[in-house]
């Protein structure tokens, strides 16, 4: 797994931060308190109708998916990992006008990783 070089020039300075995770490979970290409702992206990725199973893409409107597969080609929102359940989930995505984003669904901790739920099925492919 590589360093993730560009990711991390996304990632807004001094409130979030790449790093490895306990639960898989590299996550997203608050570095303080993040209230809730705050918006984050656009996720950047090749837009396509190509379907992946790599993990980095969400669908869109209108059979397109957003896939950041390719680390040169996205940014930070791409190593959010997966909560659980959606009761664990601190952030949501949402698409707003052809495009995706994560908010904040509740005050988020110093420290705390960001976790998004992915949806059902592909929560049932990591065994879920
Ligand atoms: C969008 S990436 C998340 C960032 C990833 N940790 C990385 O370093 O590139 C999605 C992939 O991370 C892994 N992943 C994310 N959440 C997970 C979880 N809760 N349990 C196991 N694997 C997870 C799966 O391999 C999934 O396909």
């Amino acid at each position: 797994m590589g360093t993730p070089n560009r990711a991390k020039k996304t990632v807004p300075t001094g409130i979030l931060e790449i790093k490895l995770s306990s639960i898989h490979g590299f996550g997203v970290f608050a570095l303080k308190k993040i209230q809730k409702g705050v918006r984050m992206g656009p996720y950047e990725g090749n837009v396509t109708k190509v379907e992946t199973t790599q993990g980095y893409a969400w669908k869109l409107k209108y059979s397109q998916l957003i896939d950041a597969s390719d680390e040169s080609n996205s940014n930070y929102l791409r190593y959010v990992n997966c909560a659980k359940n959606i009761a664990q989930q601190n952030v949501i995505a949402f698409q707003y006008r052809g495009q995706l984003y994560y908010r904040t669904c509740r005050d988020i901790l110093e420290g705390e990783e960001l976790l998004v739920y992915y949806g059902t099925s592909f929560a049932k492919n990591l065994g879920m």
